[in-house]
């Protein structure tokens, strides 16, 4: 059983500060990040940021406010998080060029990640807001223009990663939200794969939130993630990816196996 970090983000998504410190403290020594979201922030501001981190034992942070403003309110925003030192903090892609340079110029001892298409969202979703064509092509659309913009970390589904990754090379850090292990409900998530498909796709850190904290022994499912994922790059022969649990017979995707 593994106990080295894990390359993954436990999402704490609560209301409630002391169940966020609880799901920190009992799944950071199997995770290498703590993501902390709207909810917890707006509801406990900096001080939810630097318990939860606290309470893991100094994991780094993710902070993933998806930015979105103009250029100038961006920057202010970023700055106004510096004191927090997050390793990563989210804007939306969206926001375009110059509100993703003005987070990296405020902030640049952090790898700014933009979210291209979130992964709640289906190719129907995306044309009724009027995006037309499959989220893939949006995906790599955004991460270019991001990485061009300066940001260092894209966030994507796993379903895209291997093509973000062909756009962006390999200096970028590809966090992919949307990670379901096998047999795990998918909730609003709709683009999702694997967390072994994602890391063979290209993917560097994975972001899980409920399939750990909503589990009834969240350090337990975390340890258990963290080991499925270390047995899976273990040096060895060549591995089928086998998230069905049939020997491989099934195809890749988690929801083909249902
Ligand atoms: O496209 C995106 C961007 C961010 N997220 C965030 O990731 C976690 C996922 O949590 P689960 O419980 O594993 O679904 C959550 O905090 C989202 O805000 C995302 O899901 N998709």
């Amino acid at each position: 059983m593994s106990t080295k970090p894990a390359p993954v983000a436990v999402a704490l998504d609560a209301q409630d500060l002391d169940t966020a410190l609880r799901w920190a403290e009992q799944t950071g020594p199997y995770v290498s990040t703590i993501k902390v979201g709207l909810e917890l922030y707006l509801k406990h501001g900096a001080q939810a940021v630097q318990r939860t981190r606290e309470a893991s034992g100094g994991r780094d942070l993710f902070l993933d406010l998806k930015l979105h403003d103009i250029p100038n309110t961006v920057a202010g925003a970023a700055r106004g998080v510096a004191a927090l030192r997050p390793t990563y903090l989210t804007v939306h892609a969206s926001g375009g060029a110059a509100m993703i340079r003005a987070a990296v110029e405020a902030l640049p001892q952090t790898r700014i990640a933009a979210v291209t298409v979130l992964t709640s969202l289906s190719e129907a979703d995306l044309s009724a807001v009027g995006l037309i064509g499959p989220p893939l092509d949006a995906a790599r659309r955004l991460a270019a223009l991001a990485v061009a913009a300066g940001a260092r970390a894209i966030v994507c589904s796993p379903r895209e990663v291997a093509a973000v990754r062909a756009e962006v090379g390999p200096d970028v850090t590809l966090i992919t939200p949307g990670v379901r292990p096998p047999g795990a409900a998918h909730g609003d998530q709709t683009r999702v794969a694997t967390p072994e498909q994602a890391l063979a796709d290209g993917a560097d850190l994975l972001v899980i939130g409920r399939p750990i904290t909503g589990a009834a022994d969240p350090a337990a499912a975390a340890r258990e993630i963290g080991a499925a994922l270390a047995r899976w790059a273990a040096p060895g022969p060549p591995k089928v990816d086998d998230p069905c649990g049939d020997g491989g017979e099934s195809a890749r995707l988690l929801e083909e196996c249902e």
